[in-house]
């Protein structure tokens, strides 16, 4: 192992990380709160500004991704379509197997300059996230408690703002487009949830899926429905990892770099039913043809079509570095104070607070991991 692996992998480094990305989420989040009087007044500038603000902060997760461990997405895709990437708004339909697919679909934004904007439908619990969840409240994302009785008037109020939305945001570049993400098999893929999933397949007289949970079809025509007129396509985005790697947030931060294959269909929006049952038997056949090629995958290695690497963009480490920097100097210059004040009780006091920050951080880290998801979708909540 050299010795900057060997750094990558050191407590100090990832506490580092972890205070400039907090500090800087903490001084961006205030920033939002004071966009809030603007928003009666001139909403799309307040909208603008906070799309901005969400890239400064979600970029630096992708800084982590592309820099610090390595990783690049593999984009599988027809080249025709790809001319089309971050030039159209789309409903991305995306498989919940792994520990960073979000990080990995924030790669592909970022390489399209659709990140500060992109949306999803996420569950509630996310909100509460400190930093990340506060700042997704003023990007309008879609919070969902996966109750439908309970979320019907919020989700279509919640698409329905999302349709004048203003076309030109400046993200990073001249974007014109935004990304809505949308996991349809509701929670992440486990032993225990696919044979619950897959005993309702049988029931409904649906086809057995290896790789995916049966997909929750509601969600999706409802999103169809309502973005009909703002959105272009759905992109049916297969991801999967290359010698059968389980990626963890908590290996992007000790440096390990993953090779991620993303596979993306693109699909007019004019061809998927209107009707709701319709809409949702399309939808279970996309799902049987997406785990074909999580089958194929497993058995060669590659998705079907031409391999491309979207252009890395500089502005996710130039923002990282700028605020890395910005956030450094002063804690230097408190460390220096504290250790020449001499008080111990000074000392203790920052060693305490150090480890309050990384229990912190772990916890934060947990929500990501697999083992502790939810319960949703396991006999005890099947409806
Ligand atoms: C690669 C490019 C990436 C681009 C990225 C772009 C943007 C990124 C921006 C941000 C990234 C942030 C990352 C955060 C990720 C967060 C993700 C989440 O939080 S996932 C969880 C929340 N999301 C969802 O739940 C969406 C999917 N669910 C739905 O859409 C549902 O339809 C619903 C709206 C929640 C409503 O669900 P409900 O169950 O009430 O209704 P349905 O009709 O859909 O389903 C009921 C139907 O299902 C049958 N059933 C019962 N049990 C199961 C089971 N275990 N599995 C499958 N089906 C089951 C049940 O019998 C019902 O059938 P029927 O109606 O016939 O009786
Ligand atoms: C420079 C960057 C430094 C990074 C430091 C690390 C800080 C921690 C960042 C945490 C980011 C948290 C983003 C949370 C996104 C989690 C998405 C997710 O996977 O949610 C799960 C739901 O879909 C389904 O839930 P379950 O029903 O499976 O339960």
């Amino acid at each position: 192992m050299g010795l900057v692996q060997w750094l990558k992998g050191q407590l100090l480094c990832h506490l580092v990380i972890c205070y400039g990305f907090f500090v800087s989420g903490l001084l961006i989040n205030l920033l939002q709160i004071c966009t809030l009087p603007l928003w009666p007044i001139n909403k799309q500038l307040a909208r603008r500004i906070n799309c901005k603000l969400g890239y400064s902060l979600t970029s630096q997760s992708v800084a982590l991704l592309e820099w610090w461990s390595g990783t690049e997405v593999t984009l599988y895709t027809d080249p025709e379509n790809y001319r089309l990437y971050g030039k159209e708004n789309a409903i991305v339909v995306l498989n919940h197997n792994f520990e960073i697919d979000f990080l990995c679909g924030w790669t592909f934004c970022d390489r399209f300059g659709v990140l500060g904007a992109s949306k999803c439908l996420a569950k509630k619990e996310l909100s509460y996230l400190p930093v990340i969840g506060w700042m997704w409240y003023f990007l309008e994302m879609v919070f969902i408690k996966r109750k439908w009785e309970e979320d019907k008037r919020n989700f279509v109020q919640s698409l329905q703002n999302l349709r004048d939305y203003p076309e030109n945001f400046w993200v990073s570049h001249q974007s014109t487009s935004q990304l809505f993400l949308l996991h349809c098999e509701g929670t992440r893929f486990t032993e225990e949830k696919h044979r619950v999933s897959m005993e309702v397949a049988e029931k409904k007289s649906l086809p057995k899926l290896k790789h995916h949970l049966l997909p929750r079809t509601k969600g999706f025509w409802v999103a169809v429905q309502n973005l009909r007129g703002t959105v272009a396509a759905v992109y049916c985005c297969t991801l999967n990892f290359r010698n059968n790697e389980t990626p963890t947030l908590l290996g992007v931060l000790n440096g390990e770099k993953y090779h991620p294959d993303l596979y993306v269909r693109r699909i007019p929006l004019e061809s998927i039913p209107e009707d709701e049952a319709e809409c949702s038997a399309w939808l279970h056949k996309l799902y049987q043809e997406k785990d074909k090629f999580q089958e194929d995958y497993s058995q060669t290695g590659c998705f079907p079509g031409p391999k491309v690497t979207p252009p890395c963009r500089p502005w996710a480490l130039i923002n990282w570095l700028g605020w890395t920097c910005l956030l450094l100097y002063p804690l230097c210059l408190l460390l220096v104070q504290l250790v020449n004040s001499g008080s111990i009780l000074s000392i203790l006091a920052t060693v305490a607070f150090c480890a309050a920050v990384s229990v912190g951080v772990r916890w934060m880290i947990g929500q990501t991991e697999i083992k502790r998801s939810s319960s949703y979708g396991v006999p005890l909540n099947n409806k």
